[in-house]
């Protein structure tokens, strides 16, 4: 009888035992739900489908599983470019664990699929990949046709980490915040102002698990994290009042570079070296500075998809801070014009630092908002962007194949033509090849003070960005509209829930105003590309749906590569009874839309390319 119920004891010890150990890995894991405002769900579920929405909720909560690499073929190779960084990643002991859980479920390293058929993704196709599967080295080229410059960084996770823990033995425990825990598992380090709590007694040098304060609902103040810079984490369950809502939020173990108390001084710095990651993305922060540039696949497709010339005159309305243009300028050799602008005088600079860096000279960066675009007629003055013509019916570039004012167009211009004989010619020899046959004033003040300030600085020009007041219409041969969104497909994103119905929209709003003036600067013949970071109908299908209902003379247009997948077709009715229209059959398969739980592995991500034809028609 005794032996009986020593042997139930002992079933119920291990039983326990075995619950309390896969409790403690449940908590101690990375596991996170993405949160949603409720209307904003109910809406993407219709667009999606409930299964699928709940694929693409998880795949935004983890990291793609590859550094996506730009080389800029300017200045280098992808060979070259793939030795130096395979050195630098063996020096740093980079990529010795490959074991990935890719967003789809399957086990395997970041190898990620990307077939074409027919100008459509298809999975059943197999006509190329992205890596080439028998070699599995660590860095390896993009293997799309025309995107060979482009070099992929195998990351790998989700790792199971050991933080030490047992029962009843708090952990050293450091909590940063939502921003600083997406930015960690990207593969940055824990800086001091993304420290929120700390336990007590944490020397420098110490182990600490690393978990991070994603927001909270509460009554009195909606979204918030409830606790305050600083805090005490007392570690055991019964003392700790946010024990809970850590389970399953573990980003991984580091080592603390400060104290405790030196963290919560300090003003900056490295609070906490990772030292095991729950996905583990090597950082290039810094390294071949002007030889790489980091950027996410779909980026460089749109890039591509706006199909720039040599010689041609392209404006990015949304440029900062400058990944997309430098990807066009490259794709022009540098020969022609990129008009970079932007809303934000420091993210000017940035573009400028950036074309510095990567040794563009055929960026002209302005500060503009692009919803003032277009400049009105009779504008002249100071700082503004000129294009004038002073007793001529209109304006031609000469390198171009392509644009032309015209008369109506031109005549709100003034331009001396002695203008035109003041260019600067060992400053702009890239301007010279295009043979341009005008100048403006503001090109002319701006040169100017590049050559004072001397060559290779002419992009950073003491803190101060030319400020412009628009451009005439139908100035551009293409204009790429990379406008700002909700960014519901930039991943790893650990909470949705602030985004409402009301403010999406909002975002489409914003969106259709910025498109009317791409539509104005983009000459009869030319190209819009409008791209968006998010999964957001709203801001995608539906600009396409208001821009070819509004614009008759607007088609899409095909675009190459074209590995994103079909947009969405149809209409959606939100909990307030409004529709939305997104696209027409026939349409889908003409623009591309980067899905974040399909095998590509990518953000999520929108591109629409449009083709103008005559306006006035
Ligand atoms: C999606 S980001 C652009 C990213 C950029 N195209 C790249 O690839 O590096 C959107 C940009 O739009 C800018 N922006 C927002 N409103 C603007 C406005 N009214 N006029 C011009 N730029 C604006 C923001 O400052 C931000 O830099």
């Amino acid at each position: 009888m005794n032996r009986g119920w020593d042997l139930v004891r002992s079933i119920r010890r291990s039983f326990s035992t075995a619950l309390n150990k896969m409790e403690q890995c449940e908590r101690y894991s990375y596991n996170p739900t993405l949160r949603w405002n409720p209307h904003v769900e109910e809406y993407f579920i219709k667009a999606y489908g409930a299964e699928h929405f709940s694929r693409i909720s998880k795949a935004l909560t983890r990291p793609s599983c590859y550094s996506c690499i730009r080389v800029n073929t300017l200045k280098t190779t992808s060979d070259a470019a793939i030795e130096k960084l395979v050195a630098i990643l063996a020096e740093s002991g980079f990529g010795n664990t490959t074991d990935c859980t890719s967003t789809n479920g399957s086990n395997d390293t970041a190898e990620v699929d990307v077939r074409e058929e027919n100008g459509t993704f298809s999975k059943e196709s197999d006509v190329y990949h992205l890596s080439e599967r028998k070699h599995r080295e660590p860095i390896y080229k993009c293997q799309i046709p025309g995107l060979e410059y482009i070099v992929f960084v195998r990351g790998s996770g989700p790792h199971t980490i050991e933080y030490g823990d047992a029962p009843g033995k708090p952990l050293k425990e450091v909590i940063v915040s939502r921003k600083c825990a997406e930015a960690v598992l990207r593969g940055a380090q824990v800086f001091v102002p993304g420290v929120l709590a700390c336990s007590a007694h944490v020397e420098k040098g110490d182990t600490v698990a690393v978990s991070v304060a994603v927001e909270q609902s509460s009554l009195e103040s909606g979204w918030g994290v409830g606790f305050t810079r600083g805090t005490v984490l007392q570690g055991l369950q019964t003392a700790d009042p946010h024990y809970v809502e850590r389970n399953g939020l573990y980003i991984g173990q580091g080592m603390t570079m400060m104290s405790r108390a030196g963290i919560f001084r300090a003003l900056e710095g490295t609070a906490i070296e990772m030292t095991n990651r729950v996905y583990s993305l090597p950082s290039f922060h810094d390294v071949l500075e002007g030889e790489i540039f980091l950027q996410n696949l779909p980026s460089i497709v749109a890039a591509h998809a706006l199909d720039p010339h040599r010689g041609e005159r392209v404006l990015d309305m949304c440029a900062a801070p400058g990944g997309k243009t430098t990807a066009i300028a490259i794709l022009m050799k540098d020969e022609g014009e990129v008009v970079a602008v932007d809303r934000s005088h420091n993210k000017v600079l940035d573009i400028e630092k950036l074309a510095a860096e990567m040794g563009l000279k055929c960026i002209t960066t302005y500060r503009l908002d692009a919803l003032k675009a277009v400049c009105k007629r009779n504008q002249s003055a100071d700082n503004a962007t000129e294009y004038c013509s002073k007793g001529k019916s209109d304006i031609t570039f000469a390198s171009s194949n392509t644009l032309k004012l015209s008369a109506k167009d031109a005549e709100c211009f003034t331009m001396e033509e002695s203008d035109a004989g003041l260019t600067c010619e060992g400053d702009i020899a890239n301007k010279k090849a295009n043979q341009r046959s005008y100048v403006s004033k503001a090109d002319i003040r701006k040169n100017a003070r590049r050559l004072r300030n001397g060559p290779g600085r002419n992009h950073c020009m003491g803190g101060r960005v030319e400020n412009s007041k628009g451009f005439p219409p139908n100035s551009f041969d293409r204009v790429l509209l990379d406008a700002p969104c909700s960014a519901l497909g930039l991943r790893p994103r650990l909470f949705a829930a602030e985004e409402t119905v009301e403010s999406l929209r909002n975002h489409g709003k914003y969106q259709r105003r910025m498109f009317d003036q791409a539509v104005q600067l983009v000459r009869p013949g030319g190209v819009i590309v409008y791209s968006t970071c998010t999964i957001n109908p709203g801001e995608n299908e539906a600009l396409v749906r208001y821009a070819l209902d509004t614009y008759k003379f607007l088609s899409l247009a095909p675009q190459h590569p074209r590995i994103g997948g079909p947009g969405l077709i149809g209409q959606c009715e939100l909990y307030d009874g409004l529709v939305e229209e997104w696209l027409r059959p026939g349409e889908e398969t003409l623009v591309q839309r980067f899905d974040p739980s399909s095998p590509l592995d990518t953000i999520g991500f929108f591109i629409a390319k449009f083709n103008v034809g005559q306006k006035d028609t």
